[in-house]
């Protein structure tokens, strides 16, 4: 049975779960489960905390996990990443008070309070700063106002946390971080289906399907503004200079390419949702 780490907790939990659903496995019923068995597929779902997985996946304990990357890179875990998931998606910067803190050098003699001790002493290290970490569980950013470090290193999303405590980021990107699948060294074969079903919830969450009538001469032009994952599926209408086509486009892009389309001369314009897919 394969043996799967989902995140039990914090930012990841909640669509980690869900995508597990939509791929068509068993999930918890609520929140105090711990493991559930999905005898069906013959895959075990062990619910662990976010910062745990990459060590559980790392030993062997077990195959394949969901997490962050900076998660993992904190943890010098052996586990290697697979995939990103597209979700969980944050930057990992510095930050700290403006008027004393506008580049990298400046943190040299300095404190840095961060949850990611792994992480950020590889990046000073790598950079040549010279710098002294204390390692906090949370809430980092209350560090600096609280006298305990000059500076915080942390997860940065939309940036309101650092704003809140009178922080500014400086210095560069430490990490572009996103949710991924992460594996045990020794990676099973059944892992592969797994892989595969993320992949295919990913792209029902990430494209659309575009349908539409055009006259046979625009052909070339439509296909220029959205040409598909491989290549348009043509079919042929009563009227012969007249075709049906059918494509995939990225979500985000749907209604400018409907306008764009309509523009040229394309009609009956119709955007579906896909449910599942395997490409
Ligand atoms: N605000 C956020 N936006 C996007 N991703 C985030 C955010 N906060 C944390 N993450 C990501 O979620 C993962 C786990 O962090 P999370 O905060 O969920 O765990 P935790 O700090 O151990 O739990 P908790 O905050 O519930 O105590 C990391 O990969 C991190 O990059
Ligand atoms: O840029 P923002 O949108 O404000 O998000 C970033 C904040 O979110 C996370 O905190 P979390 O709530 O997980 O608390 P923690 O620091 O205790 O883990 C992270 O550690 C930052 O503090
Ligand atoms: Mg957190």
């Amino acid at each position: 049975m394969l043996r799967v780490a989902v995140p039990n907790k914090g930012s990841l939990s909640e669509t980690a779960v869900e995508m597990l659903q939509e791929a068509g496995y068993a999930t918890r019923r609520d929140t105090k489960e711990l493991h559930v068995v999905d005898a069906r597929n013959d895959v075990e779902f062990f619910y662990l905390r976010p910062r745990d997985i990459a060590t559980y996946v790392g030993s062997g304990a077990l195959d394949i996990g969901i997490t962050g990357r900076d998660l993992l890179l904190d943890s010098h875990s052996a586990a290697t990443e697979l995939a990103e998931l597209g979700f969980g998606g944050s930057t990992f910067r510095f930050a700290g008070p403006a008027d004393e803190f506008s580049e990298l050098s400046d943190l040299a003699g300095k404190t840095v309070a961060t949850s990611y001790p792994g992480l950020v002493g590889n990046f000073l290290r790598d950079a040549g700063v010279d710098a002294t970490l204390v390692h906090l569980d949370g809430a980092v950013e209350s560090a600096v106002q609280l006298g305990v470090a000059d500076a915080v290193a942390d997860v940065v999303s939309t940036g309101t946390t650092l704003r809140k405590a009178g922080l500014g980021i400086f210095g560069p990107v430490i990490l572009d971080s996103t949710a991924v699948l992460i594996a045990s060294p020794e990676t099973k074969p059944t892992t592969a289906t797994l892989i595969r079903r993320l992949q295919g919830v990913l792209v029902a969450r990430q494209y659309v399907l575009v349908d539409y009538d055009l006259p046979v001469r625009l052909l070339e032009q439509a296909t220029a503004v959205a040409g598909g994952i491989e290549s348009p599926t043509i079919s042929p209408l009563r009227d012969p200079e007249w075709v049906a086509v059918r494509v995939m486009i990225p979500r985000g892009d749907a209604n400018d390419v409907m306008d764009r389309l309509y523009e040229l001369g394309a009609r009956a314009i119709l955007v579906t949702a896909i449910h599942a897919a395997r490409l």
